[in-house]
């Protein structure tokens, strides 16, 4: 990751790096980006639609209203759970009432979905177009593109194998947005991460926003430049992860679940929102599209709790503690317990709540992947079983996450890969009601 970093410290510099990710040289007009010494057209689709505004302690990169009161229906199949969760008036420290985390991701999620209806509407065809290409770039293009599968495949191999069942296309995408997560995660917890400032972060945003209009700096952003040319993907959650990279910075604790659920936004739900439109839905689904969002976005969410909940020790060992504050409290927990790393039985009550909250947003999710088009259910399947089982494996470590990290063994691996294949021939339930469908691929 360091060629992100060495960026990002320093705009100027000539990129190479030790990771083996990339070696290339930065050279920019307005209309091209060139990658040792070619040019690629491009076609610049995307502008930076969004606007910061401030919601009272909490940012989102949104040009969104606020449909925050008196909304009826609000959402077709969660209700149950949610309400437990987080409500969507929330009162802050100060006793004032204001709007749910909740619902200012879930009025994301219904931007991005009437966002990806509206372009799709204004496309001919779902299939990806073929852009103008100048002689003897396409090649450097895969160049590209396998570079991200490689990545893909060092860091994620599960998942890689995952992607080979996709449309060249679509694995292809995928892989190049995996690549710019994992990269922007790099920043904040990578080896580096130490030299990383809010400013870094700005740069790094600037690149992001450079590549959506058609001017990638390097050969990886070129990929990810190309990928979002032909699918309908929006730069906002993209500007979310990297907030979430900015709140990883400033803060360590978090007060409430509603923050907490926040952070795992930015920092993962974004990642389903990012996918969905790659992955496309099934041609059969009934499914809403706000649903099919709705459900990604609450995969991020489970994985990240799932994420915090194994790396309890790892995280305090940081001086991170990523658990809502008031309910350690109410459980008769502090910090200090968490330092001192003892499984006790307020300890595993404790986690045995939030154990089943992270559990209730991958049931959310399960709904959401049968509704996938058949070649992108089987990773997604795959991913959701392994990452769910960590939470039994946490309870199978007697809630132990001080001092051992819980992981699926290779045979309970080896047994969810054809589960999840046979999850995914499941064809789309009609559960989720009205049909409102956009991608028939
Ligand atoms: C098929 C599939 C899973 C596609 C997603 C591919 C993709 C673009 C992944 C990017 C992941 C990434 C590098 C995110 C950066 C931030 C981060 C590190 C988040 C944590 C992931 C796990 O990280 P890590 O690899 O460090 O974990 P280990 O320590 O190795 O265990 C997260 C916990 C979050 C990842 C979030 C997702 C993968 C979201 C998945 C949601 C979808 C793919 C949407 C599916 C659609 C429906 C309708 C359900």
């Amino acid at each position: 990751m360091s060629v992100a970093l060495i960026w990002v410290v320093s705009p100027n510099s000539e990129l190479s790096n030790g990771l083996g990710f990339l070696e290339t040289t930065k050279l920019i007009d307005s209309s091209r980006f060139v990658v040792r010494g070619r040019s690629f057209l491009q076609s610049s689709k995307f502008k930076n639609i969004g606007k910061k505004y401030k919601c009272n302690s909490c940012y989102l990169n949104a040009n969104l209203t606020h449909s925050c009161f008196g909304e009826s229906g609000f959402r077709g199949s969660n209700n149950g759970r949610k309400s437990d969760v987080v409500s969507r008036v929330v009162a802050n420290p100060a006793g004032e009432l204001t709007v749910s985390s909740e619902q200012l991701v879930y009025d994301v999620v219904l931007k991005q979905a009437a966002l990806v209806k509206e372009q799709m509407r204004a496309r001919e065809d779902v299939e990806v177009k073929p852009d103008i290409v100048l002689p003897g770039t396409l090649g450097l293009l895969n160049e590209a593109y396998d570079r991200c599968g490689e990545v893909c495949a060092e860091y994620a191999k599960t998942f890689y194998l995952g992607t080979l069942l996709m449309t060249p296309e679509r694995r292809k995408a995928i892989w190049a947005i995996y690549v710019w997560c994992r990269r922007t995660d790099e920043l904040v917890d990578g080896p580096n991460a130490s030299h990383i400032t809010p400013k870094a972060l700005d740069r790094w945003e600037s690149r992001l926003e450079d590549l959506f209009n058609g001017r990638p700096f390097d050969m990886l952003d070129a990929a990810l430049s190309d990928t979002v040319s032909k699918f309908p993907v929006d730069i906002q959650p993209f500007k979310d992860m990297i907030e979430g990279m900015r709140m990883d910075l400033r803060k360590s604790r978090y007060k409430t679940f509603d923050e907490l659920y926040l952070y795992c936004y930015y920092v993962a739900g974004t990642v389903g929102l990012m996918s969905v439109p790659i992955m496309g839905i099934a041609p059969e689904s009934q499914a809403t599209t706000e649903s099919v969002y709705n459900a990604a976005l609450a995969l991020g969410i489970a994985n990240q709790l799932t994420n915090i909940l194994r790396d309890v020790g790892e995280d305090a060992r940081r001086g991170r503690v990523y658990l809502p504050q008031d309910e350690l409290a109410q459980a008769g927990l502090s910090d200090e317990d968490i330092f001192a790393g003892k499984v006790t039985d307020k300890w595993r009550s404790f986690m045995k709540k939030q154990i089943k909250r992270a559990r209730s947003f991958f049931d959310e999710a399960e709904e959401g992947v049968t509704q996938l088009s058949s070649a992108s259910r089987w990773p997604v399947w795959a991913s959701l079983l392994l990452y769910r089982q960590i939470l039994d494996e946490i309870e199978a470590n007697d809630c132990n996450n001080f001092t051992r990290r819980a992981y699926v063994s290779k045979p309970k691996k080896l047994v969810s890969l054809p589960v999840a294949y046979a999850k995914s021939l499941a064809p789309p339930s009609s559960r989720n009601g009205a049909l409102s469908k956009i991608f028939d691929v």
